[in-house]
This record gives C-alpha cells, structure tokens and sequence, in this order.
C-alpha cells in the first residue's frame, strides 16, 4: 500500500480552515470541494492515457485521452458526497458508483446499507472518496466491498488520515494482489479514545450535512 501525504501550501491553509471549529457547514462543504480537487490532481496521476491523433487549427498533432473503461469514482455515503462534485470536476467523464457505510460509535465497526456499484470492475481505476480514515474499518470494507467485485487497482482520496487506521488497512490488505494507493492532506498524530482523529475536524458527515440524529 502506498501512502500519499500532499504536501502543499494551499492544501495546508484550506485544511486549517476546515479543521477550525468556528468554520460553518456552507464555508466547510466550499473547502471539501475545493481540497477535494486539489488532492484528486495528485490522485489521478496514473490515470490511464492512450494516444491519439489530433488536428489543432494549425497542424495535426499527437496527444493523449482518458482510455475506456472510465474511471469509475465511489464516494462513500455520508461524508464522501460532499467530496463527489470536486472530483467530477477534473474527471468528468468518470462513472459513479455509490457505497453507504456508517461506524457504530460504540464498537467502531463500519456496516454497509447501501450499495450501487458495477457487477464487474475489472480493469477499472476506482477512485473511493471519503474524508475520513479513523480506525480504518470503513474503507478496509470499502476496499475488500471492490475487490470482490473484481477491481485491481484502488485509489483512496481522504482528507485526513490516522496512522492506526493506516496500519489496519496495511494488515487487512496483506496478502490482497491490489495495488491500493492512499492519497491524504495529513497523516494526523493519533486516534482519540472514541476513534476520533487527533486533532482531526470532528465528524466531518454532521460538519457537511449537520447532526445525523
Ligand atoms: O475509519 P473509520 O473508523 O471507519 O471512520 C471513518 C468513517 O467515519 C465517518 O463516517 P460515519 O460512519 O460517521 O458516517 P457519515 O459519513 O454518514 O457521517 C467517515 O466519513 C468515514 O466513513
Ligand atoms: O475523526 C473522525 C473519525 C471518524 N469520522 C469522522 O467524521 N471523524
Ligand atoms: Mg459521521
């Protein structure tokens, strides 16, 4: 597993924004969308390209596009909606697919309640949207939820990373012939004693959408 911490000086001085506790829900979903992008321009580096022919109003000329199949992105619903818009906006011929996952905050186990993803990813660059990686639990289902289904190549986008979560992703993975990518704004220092990221931003889903109740 590869971990990508962006190191940026717009990435820093929007996270420092979104982690600030006096930022608003409007103020903080203008901030996820516009880091989202930010980050996604590094995630996407491997994107596949194949050549093609063109003509400019001057001369023909080689370049390159985006090779079918699509990129195929999954936000993980709550959270990694608010996330979904910047990343169409630098591949917006990229296909959707959804996965709904909620941790219990007594057990931190995730449990997944909705599901719509392609019958077959082979072949397919997944690119999972969520903006948190806490414990670990939900994108390691998120993952293994791909890879059943057939995906080999899985690139995380999350705003924040814990290094426990890391680690379990890193165990949980181990033997699993994908290559996964974590691209991240910050490797945080820890995990509090509720799962919460140190210093973190709170629950990035009530700070997006407001209290799930
Ligand atoms: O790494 P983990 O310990 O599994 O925690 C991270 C998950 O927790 C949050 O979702 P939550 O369950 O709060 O759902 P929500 O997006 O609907 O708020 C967050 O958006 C991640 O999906
Ligand atoms: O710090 C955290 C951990 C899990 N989910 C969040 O939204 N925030
Ligand atoms: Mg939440």
């Amino acid at each position: 597993m590869r971990i990508h911490v962006v190191d940026h000086p717009l990435v820093a001085h929007k996270l420092t924004n979104l982690r600030d506790e006096t930022t608003d829900s409007p103020l903080f979903r203008r901030l996820v969308d516009q880091l989202v992008t930010l980050l996604a321009y590094e995630a996407t580096r491997d994107v596949r390209v194949g050549p093609v022919q063109i003509v400019t109003p001057v001369a023909p000329t080689s370049g390159v596009r985006l090779t079918d199949p699509q990129p195929l992105v999954v936000p993980i619903l709550r959270a990694g909606l608010g996330m979904l818009d910047g990343m169409m906006r630098l591949l917006p011929t990229a296909e959707v697919g959804f996965l709904g996952m909620m941790r219990n905050e007594e057990t931190l186990e995730a449990s997944t309640y909705a599901e719509r993803l392609p019958d077959d990813l082979s072949g397919r660059q997944c690119y999972v949207l969520d903006p948190m990686l806490a414990t670990g639990g939900t994108l390691a289902a998120a993952i293994k939820f791909l890879t059943d289904r057939g995906a080999d190549d899985i690139t995380a986008i999350c705003l924040l990373a814990a290094p426990e979560g890391c680690e379990r992703i890193e165990k949980e993975l181990a033997g699993l012939d994908v290559p996964v990518t974590i691209v991240t704004a910050a490797m945080d220092e820890r995990l509090n004693e509720k799962g919460y990221i140190v210093p973190g931003l709170g629950d990035a889903g009530d700070r997006l959408y407001g209290l799930a109740g």
